[in-house]
């Protein structure tokens, strides 16, 4: 059964009064996104308080990233988003967030991935079904151009199918789910995921 409009509406609304409560979403930061449709993505407006989003904070575009609502404004990473939905088929939600954590873990790491490794909360994850396994996490470099950044994601998601999120350095996460319970699952993996690596590398004292 396909949800309707209101319903993939209601869902990015509460979603955005979750990850603002959480703190993982400060202010206008942030993007929230649900499949409308085999060609279309309801996506958040740009600058929009995510912690107090609306019905008519959400707008359709389709998968090339281009607005079908006039008047209204995507998110200036709607890009990074509709890759995604035309990525993968069955991805129905897309979240990007900010948290301190995903900020300040992406920006102590030089390399260009973290891998989680013997976490059971790995197996929150789809498609993981034991601690004994490595999700990696590549980490782009932060770019206000949207096009040229997805250009770099997109090798990478073509390279690795099984991929569960990605951080951009300095900025914050993207993850993705069949729906948005998937997809909010994830965010709670990754930020706990996080909050353990930090605190690892905090009490060994380890630069990176
Ligand atoms: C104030 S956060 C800067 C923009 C950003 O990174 C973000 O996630 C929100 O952008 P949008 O255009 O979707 O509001
Ligand atoms: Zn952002």
């Amino acid at each position: 059964m396909s949800l309707t409009r209101e319903h993939l509406a209601q869902e990015i609304i509460d979603a955005g009064r979750f990850l603002y409560g959480r703190g993982w979403s400060p202010a206008t930061s942030s993007n929230y996104s649900t499949r409308l449709s085999p060609t279309e993505a309801l996506l958040t407006v740009s600058g929009k308080h995510k912690g107090q989003l609306g019905m008519d904070d959400v707008l359709a575009t389709d998968l090339s990233g281009n607005s079908l609502e006039p008047g209204k404004k995507p998110s200036a990473e709607t890009l990074l988003h509709t890759q995604l939905y035309s990525w993968r088929p069955e991805i129905g939600a897309v979240l990007h967030t900010h948290s301190v954590n995903a900020t300040v873990l992406s920006r102590l790491t030089p390399q260009d991935f973290i891998e989680f490794e013997d976490y059971e909360l790995q197996k929150a994850f789809s498609g993981v079904t034991t601690h004994e396994s490595r999700v990696r996490v590549p980490i782009f470099d932060n770019d206000q151009d949207i096009a040229r950044l997805a250009a770099k994601v997109q090798p990478w998601l073509d390279a690795h199918p099984d991929c569960v999120g990605y951080l951009i350095r300095g900025h914050g996460l993207y993850t993705w789910g069949a729906r948005m319970s998937d997809a909010l699952r994830q965010i709670e993996a990754f930020e706990f995921l996080f909050e353990c690596e930090l605190k690892m590398r905090s009490l060994l004292n380890v630069k990176a």
